[in-house]
């Protein structure tokens, strides 16, 4: 829905759907049916289009992909409407602008927005592209070779970089009223001409350097994105940009999204959309105790005990998230020296990449405390052992921090196997053990497996589930069996690749397939990142009948 209202001459049309003013069709009608209105107004000289509520508009609304042809006018329509309007039309961009929100920002004639707004074209993360004029209008603003940076990998800019580039045209500050800030600029470009603010008529800055901009995504996209349809489609919509008017060009978007909507890849990357939002609604089964009802502990100072693979990317989880005091506890000499030099080699390396500032880098290196005794550990909030897959050496680090910790410390194993029961319970409180079960390399693998011990308190829960989100991570809660979800999934994907080497396959093969299919990483290459001998002392333990195992051991064990 949209509602309507006029402030001095100026037209206001706020998208109201919470809670982020998805572009369903009733929304459309409603953007519509206002548009009409204050054409129609004579005292109406100009129009502002902004968002109620946390955010402008994050695109088409998903759910209703599947009648998005079908109802007047989809957004494919609407954005053309907009654009003719012969009054001129502001969008005021506050939140997020994201696919279709932005295709309309892109349609309006101005674009004015808070500088902590985010702008994006994430739709080839859901396998489609953008299919409402943003593969042709963006690079008549901004050219080629940007958009299809962002058109084809979707990420999010901000709204200084989005100006820098001439998408927004006024910025103002993160604390100021979008909507007042909006009808001022609004009224200041009252009675100006229309001519160059129409999008669809502006020429393509960087045409003539089409082809070879075109081969230089096709080879940056066949590497990070491989496997996938979407962002090759997206190429080729943004190239028609420059080689055919906007009308031809169109008609290619259009083909384009026809033929990815309801893809396999679109279909899976959208379950996987909604699943990972899903998953952020935990529950204790049968008990009532939930997400919604149970409150985390804070969380301000966080330990880390180990330096090895999983450590260092846990603790750079940890700084990316902004927490300003981690602990880190290596008793090895040279495995904390190489495990701090990785650690800061990674930080300046996002350093001179912009992903992070240098004043950022200047505070996470600060954060890092080197720690070398548990004694030091005793105000943490927070610890995360991340130490040799041994359920020895990990109860008597578990009995070592039942000793030191505060009682309301939250004590996380990253096994990514041992029962996380019987660990729990050689502290006196097992109720605040819990598992945090990263993946290798934790700082950027987005999967964060926490396990529920019997014993774990909601609270506890609670607070292994909240870090995983300030991480970043997609955090899902498991229950407490040998090799909990991700690596029972995995031993059956290992099972397979196990049985192509005994027929005679070598492992460097095996990986090249599934490299070629679409994975990341190759199974064989996961193993040497890991360390093999987790997978070996994980198998062992599986065994049903090695000596470990008489036969009625307990289903956890199998
Ligand atoms: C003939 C031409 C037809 C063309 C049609 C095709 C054109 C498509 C263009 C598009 O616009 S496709 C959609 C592009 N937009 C996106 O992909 C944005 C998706 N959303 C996000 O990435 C995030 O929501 C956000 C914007 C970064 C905000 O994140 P935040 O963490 O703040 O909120 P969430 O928890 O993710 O979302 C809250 C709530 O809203 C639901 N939701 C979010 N986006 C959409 C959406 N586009 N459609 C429907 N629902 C959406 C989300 O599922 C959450 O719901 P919940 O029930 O609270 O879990």
């Amino acid at each position: 829905m949209a509602n309507y209202s006029v402030r001095n001459q100026v037209a206001i049309i706020s998208l109201c759907s919470p809670p982020v003013n998805a572009l369903s069709s009733d929304v459309r009608r409603g953007i519509l049916d206002s548009l009409k209105k204050a054409e129609q107004d004579v005292k109406v000289a100009a129009i502002v289009i902004c968002g109620e509520g946390r955010t402008f508009c994050v695109g088409a609304d998903i759910t209703e992909f599947k009648s998005e042809f079908k109802t007047f006018p989809n957004l494919f329509e609407l954005v053309d409407i907009l654009e003719s309007s012969p009054k001129p039309i502001v969008a005021a961009i506050h939140g997020h602008a994201f696919g279709g929100g932005l295709e309309v920002a892109l349609a309006c004639h101005y674009r004015v927005a808070l500088s902590s707004a985010k702008l994006a074209l994430p739709e080839v993360k859901l396998g489609i592209l953008p299919g409402a004029g943003g593969t042709q209008r963006l690079p008549r603003l901004i050219g080629i070779d940007s958009s299809m940076q962002w058109i084809a990998f979707g990420d999010e800019y901000s709204a200084q970089i989005a100006a820098n580039i001439g998408i927004i045209d006024r910025i103002f500050p993160s604390n100021a009223d979008i909507l007042e800030s909006a009808v001022q600029y609004a009224q200041s470009i009252i009675g100006k001409s229309l001519i160059n603010r129409r999008v669809s008529k502006l020429p393509v800055k960087d045409a003539s350097k089409v082809s070879h901009i075109m081969e230089k995504y096709k080879q940056i996209v066949g590497k990070k994105s491989r496997g996938a349809i979407a962002p090759m489609v997206c190429l080729e919509a943004i190239k028609h940009a420059a080689l055919l008017p906007y009308v031809e060009g169109m008609k290619k978007e259009r083909m384009g999204i026809e033929a990815l909507m309801g893809s396999d890849q679109s279909k899976s990357l959208i379950y996987m959309f909604f699943a990972e939002r899903q998953v952020r609604n935990w529950t204790i089964p049968g008990t009532g105790i939930n997400s919604k009802n149970t409150k985390p502990i804070k969380v301000e100072k966080v330990a880390v005990i180990g330096l090895g693979t999983m450590g260092r990317g846990i603790v750079l989880s940890l700084l990316k998230a902004g927490i300003k005091h981690v602990s880190v506890m290596e008793l090895n000499k040279t495995a904390r020296e190489n495990g701090l030099l990785f650690i800061k080699n990674i930080l300046e390396g996002y350093a001179a990449r912009g992903t992070i500032s240098e004043t950022q880098k200047r505070s996470m290196v600060d954060a890092l405390k080197p720690v070398s005794n548990f004694e030091m550990l005793k105000d943490t909030d927070l610890v995360i052992e991340a130490v040799f897959e041994s359920m020895s050496i990990k109860k008597d680090i578990f009995a070592k921090l039942g000793q030191v910790c505060k009682p309301s410390a939250v004590l996380a194993t990253n096994t990514s196997a041992l029962d996380v029961d019987e660990i729990a319970m050689v502290t006196p409180k097992p109720k605040q053990v819990v598992g945090m079960h990263f993946f290798a390399p934790a700082h950027v693998m987005k999967l964060l497996e926490n396990v529920r011990g019997s014993k774990s308190s909601p609270q506890v829960i609670a607070t292994a589930m909240n870090m995983g989100q300030r991480m970043g991570k997609v955090t899902v809660l498991v229950g407490n069996c040998h090799g909990f979800v991700g690596n029972r999934m995995f031993r059956h994907y290992t099972v397979e690749t196990d049985f192509m080497l005994e027929e005679g396959a070598y492992p460097e093969q095996v990986d090249t397939v599934l490299k070629k299919f679409g994975f990341a990483m190759g199974r064989y290459q996961v193993g040497d990142l890991s360390g093999n001998d987790i997978g070996y002392r994980m198998r062992t333990k599986f065994e049903m009948t090695n000596k470990q195992q008489p036969p009625g051991a307990p289903e956890r064990e199998r």
